[in-house]
């Protein structure tokens, strides 16, 4: 944006310097109206401002465990309209913990807690006997493992095998026992893991994954496969046979069913609320999961995401044309993707985007890296994701919590008011800086010309910049993500309020200011006023524009509270700012060699008093139009009036 506006700046000042020469002023005079025009309207501070501002947005975030590697990715987090999370540790805790398990002769349920290896088991005689044989075949195909670490039971490696591991230890003897183990590790395209212990072989993983592998499949697991996933669970299904070959795919086939293992996971405790303020910022959230349907459905109920209406459809199912699937995920009531792969992530990201959202998509594996670069901004977990997911990501969670994702957007938010405060800040400044150079030329040389082009770039590098940066440090308003967002960051709203109230205001104020001396000094309209009035009369607008700008630094704060009803000491920075913008123009008007360097002289009481007005004229005319915004918004509807009251 500040290349385009370079861009903008240069080309007007060349184009209007070329009208001067054609109107009839000289080279020289001509050459000097374009770099006037040219340095009024570009806005000198702002790049260090926003580069500062994102940088204190990218630091506030890392210190709520969100670290952005990419400086530009906290402008586009505020923009977020999608977020697609995983369920396992994002919206649920990963501490899993096996509590049921069915066997060919009935249903076990165990009561333990997180990965203590002792457990209370309840269920009949007939099938408590099988739990041992079912929990040291799914033990073996992990590597995972429940440990005693510093005095307390912990999963070391997968939390889903180190619940199994612990089931192991809570109900059979001798785990590691026995032949060493040859393994076939879990991998999301298989959706299992199977090991080769002796002649045994050992299968766990999704229910159907196994089911397709077995000889035969009692009755009974049918309907408790639809209990167990209907209360959230996540289900494994444990198998074995026999196999007196090398270990490999082969012996994965013909397999007799042992039973099904049920885990369970709690959802984090406060998802709820971060998915409320989702909702209240028009942000839709999809889970997005490798778990069976029925279980990522229970959680998303469980944690309010899936409403009545919402969407539940498995990775398979995916409507082929990009349009329909992003039509279907866009539901305000919720959305679940089950058994989704990493393609399927990548086509969602890409058909969102299709759709207009601005979509954030979480990923841990090595294969989500396509799909988190897709999407405009890829989220990775800290705690549990592959570096490559890292690498890819332009956001990681240190926790791998949902809310995190939240805090970050909110943040974000903020952020981009921020810019939004400080660029209309800097947009009065330029309007009241162009104002000289357009009167002087418009009047054929006949206007006395106002400010020099030092003194402009005294006021946009000098006296503007901290005020603009103590903007960008403006605290979050509560009730930000209840605000719908506006999609550019330079709107009509902005352009209008900074060009036609604020600019206006100060530039007439400047300009009164100065041919007030002027004409006080015995000046006439075509004359050329002595250096010394001209002098003082150019150092009053200097005066005129930067004590305005003080004020405006307080009207800039809220595009909806007068600078009279904001608490000054919410955002010290901006009154440490002004304090030093006061030195400065004491300093630029006061010191004479650099007073004289930059074409403006120390103004006289009526001076000061003039330049004063400027200010005060310009908070008063910014607070009424808020005051007859706010009647005409809250003439029209108290929810808009609440809603727009943040930024
Ligand atoms: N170590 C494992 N061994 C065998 N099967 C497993 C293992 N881990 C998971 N599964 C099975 O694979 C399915 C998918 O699990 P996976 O961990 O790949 O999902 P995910 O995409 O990481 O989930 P989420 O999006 O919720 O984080 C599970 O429902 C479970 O049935």
């Amino acid at each position: 944006m500040v290349r385009i506006v370079a861009v903008i700046a240069s080309l007007t000042g060349a184009g209007l310097g070329a009208v001067a020469l054609a109107l009839g002023l000289g080279p020289t005079e001509a050459f000097l109206f374009g770099v006037g025009v040219a340095v009024a309207l570009v806005p000198e501070g702002l790049l260090p401002t926003v580069t500062l501002s994102l940088a204190r947005g990218a630091q506030t975030m890392a210190a709520q465990q969100a670290l952005v590697r990419r400086l530009d990715a906290v402008e586009t987090l505020g923009s977020t309209t999608f977020i697609c999370t995983d369920k396992t540790g994002t919206l649920t805790q990963n501490r899993m913990n096996v509590v049921d398990v069915v066997t060919t002769a009935g249903r076990v349920s165990v009561e333990g807690s997180g990965y203590e290896p002792t457990a209370r088991l309840a269920g009949p005689d007939e099938a408590l006997v099988l739990v041992p044989v079912i929990a040291r075949a799914a033990a073996t195909c992990v590597g995972g493992r429940a440990v005693r670490r510093d005095g307390a039971w912990r999963a070391v490696g997968d939390p889903t095998e180190a619940a199994v591991h612990c089931l192991a230890l809570r109900t059979a003897e001798d785990v590691e026992a026995g032949p060493s183990v040859r393994r076939r590790p879990y991998t999301a395209e298989r959706l299992l893991s199977s090991a080769l212990r002796g002649d045994e072989v050992s299968v766990l993983g999704a229910p159907e994954a196994v089911f397709r592998r077995c000889v035969s499949v009692p009755d009974l697991m049918a309907p408790e496969l639809v209990r167990l996933t209907g209360g959230g669970r996540r289900v494994l299904a444990v198998a074995r046979r026999t196999w007196r070959d090398d270990p490999g795919e082969a012996m994965e086939h013909d397999l007799e069913l042992l039973g099904l293992i049920g885990l369970e996971d709690p959802p984090r405790g406060d998802v709820g609320e971060s998915l409320r303020s989702c909702r209240d910022a028009g942000i839709r959230v999809a889970m997005v999961t490798g778990d069976h349907p029925a279980t990522a459905a229970a959680i998303g109920r469980e944690v309010g995401l899936l409403r009545e209406g919402g969407v539940v459809v498995d990775g398979s199912e995916l409507p082929q044309g990009d349009a329909e699937l992003a039509e279907l995920l866009d539901n305000p009531a919720g959305a679940v993707v089950a058994r989704v792969t990493p393609a399927d992530k990548l086509r969602i990201a890409y058909a969102l985007r299709g759709r207009g959202h601005v979509v954030a998509m979480t990923g841990d594996g090595v294969n989500d890296a396509p799909a988190l670069r897709e999407a405009d901004v890829g989220v990775a977990m800290g705690a549990s994701g592959s570096d490559v997911a890292r690498e890819a990501a332009d956001l990681v969670l240190l926790d791998d919590h949902f809310g995190t994702i939240v805090t970050a957007i909110e943040l974000g938010r903020a952020t981009y008011a921020n810019v939004r405060r400080f660029l209309t800040y800097h947009l009065t400044d330029n309007v009241a800086e162009l104002t000289p150079f357009a009167l002087w030329a418009m009047s054929g040389g006949q206007f006395t010309l106002a400010l020099t082009v030092l003194q402009v770039l005294a006021l946009d590098i000098g006296t503007d910049m901290l005020p603009a940066l103590a903007l960008g440090a403006e605290p979050p308003r509560r009730g930000l993500m209840g605000n719908r967002r506006t999609r550019s960051l330079v709107d009509r709203a902005l352009l209008a309020r900074a060009f036609a109230v604020l600019g206006l205001t100060e530039a007439v104020m400047a300009m009164a200011a100065f041919t007030w001396v002027l004409v006080d000094g015995g000046w006439s309209w075509g004359g050329a006023p002595s250096a010394a009035l001209l002098a003082t009369a150019s150092g009053t607008a200097f005066a005129a524009i930067a004590l305005a700008q003080m004020a405006n630094a307080f009207a800039c704060r809220s595009t909806v509270s007068p600078a009279w009803r904001i608490r000054p000491g919410t955002n010290r920075l901006v009154l440490a700012a002004v304090a030093v913008e006061v030195l400065l123009l004491v300093l630029f008007l006061g010191f004479a060699p650099l007073a004289h360097l930059l074409g403006g002289s120390w103004p006289t009481g009526t001076g000061w008093l003039a330049a004063a007005a400027a200010a005060v004229v310009l908070v008063v005319v910014d607070g009424l139009v808020k005051e007859a915004r706010g009647l005409r918004r809250s003439g029209r509807s108290p929810g808009d009036a609440h809603r727009a009251a943040s930024m």
